[in-house]
């Protein structure tokens, strides 16, 4: 588990994290959600360690901040996939890691293994694709078997099958009990792989909300439907919203289409039409607009 309470970071006169306080916990995917420079990599960066923060504290495990970068075999992370020694192979690169943190030899043809590269160990890292670099990175932060996983934009620049894989495997590290914080800028990449998201914007919790409570709330659904008022009062006891439509539709707010399907089936009332109006990706872009630096104009 990390705690985080009161994180602050500022350089300069400029507060990347401002007074953050939230909990990742173990056995789930926590999605790290915020525009461009919301001050994720900020904040995951204090979790390790590598940036000091000018107030607040980082737990992890209940162990506090100790003013070093955190050992590889309690918290293992992939911040900047680029940032890895060209001139090696994989296999060495991961072995100098292994070896100036303890960790036995034999760890690293297993973490190559658990990450798809064991056929291209002996090439030289720098040769290696953006994917093949992002598996290298993820091979890394798996090396000490940590408790504790942060992964910093990990898919990035790569193609639907890595993604998959990235998607697959936050998911099996979640499922052996582990706490994975995951950041990304992008609100339906993490619809498919968190189970709980923190938003931040501007370094200032926005949200700390399940992924399901976030679908309901940010859902706007059309409705359409041969006899409306018996309908209406199942959707406010199931827990939507409703406006009226100027043409004997509505919109409802709070609902899954699922839910009103439900609630529809449990009024006998036939449904014309069910029709998810705002994304959520939209969503979330309504929820972190004040905080979002640099707006595009229309010209
Ligand atoms: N070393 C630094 N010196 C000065 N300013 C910094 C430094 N690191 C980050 N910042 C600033 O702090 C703010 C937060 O940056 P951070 O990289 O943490 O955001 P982010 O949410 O990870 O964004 P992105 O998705 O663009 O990576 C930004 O305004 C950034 O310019």
């Amino acid at each position: 588990m990390i705690r985080i309470d009161g994180l602050t970071k500022r350089f300069g006169d400029r507060t990347a994290v401002d007074d953050l306080t939230f909990t990742v916990e173990p056995g789930r995917v926590t999605g790290f959600l915020g525009p461009n420079g919301a001050g994720k990599s900020t904040t995951m960066r204090m979790i390790l360690g590598l940036d000091k923060p000018n107030a607040g504290s980082v737990t992890i495990n209940g162990h506090g901040y100790v003013g070093t970068a955190r050992p590889m075999r309690e918290v293992g992370a992939l911040l900047d996939a680029r940032a890895l020694h060209s001139g090696r192979t994989a296999r060495n690169h991961l072995l100098c890691l292994a070896q100036t943190n303890g960790i036995p030899g034999k760890r690293v043809d297993e973490v190559l293994d658990l990450v798809g590269l064991e056929s291209v160990a002996r090439k030289r890292a720098g040769s290696f694709s953006l994917g093949m670099g992002q598996r290298l990175g993820i091979a890394a932060a798996l090396l000490g078997d940590p408790k504790v996983l942060l992964f910093d934009e990990p898919v990035n620049g790569l193609d639907p099958e890595g993604i998959k894989w990235i998607r697959e495997l936050m998911r099996s590290l979640a499922g052996e009990d582990r706490t994975v914080l995951v950041s990304s800028h992008l609100m339906s990449e993490m619809a498919q792989t968190a189970d709980h998201l923190i938003v931040i914007g501007r370094g200032k919790l926005i949200a700390d909300i399940g992924i399901g409570e976030f679908v309901r709330q940010g859902s706007n659904v059309l409705v359409r439907a041969d006899g409306q008022d018996r309908l209406a009062p199942r959707l406010i006891e199931a827990g939507g919203s409703i406006q009226q439509g100027t043409d004997g539709s509505f919109i409802v707010t709070g609902l899954e289409a699922r839910q009103i399907g439900e609630a529809a089936l449990a009024a006998g009332v036939v449904l014309t039409e069910l029709t998810p109006q705002r994304s959520l990706e939209q969503a979330y872009m309504d929820l972190t607009r004040d905080s979002v630096e640099f707006h595009a104009s229309v010209a």
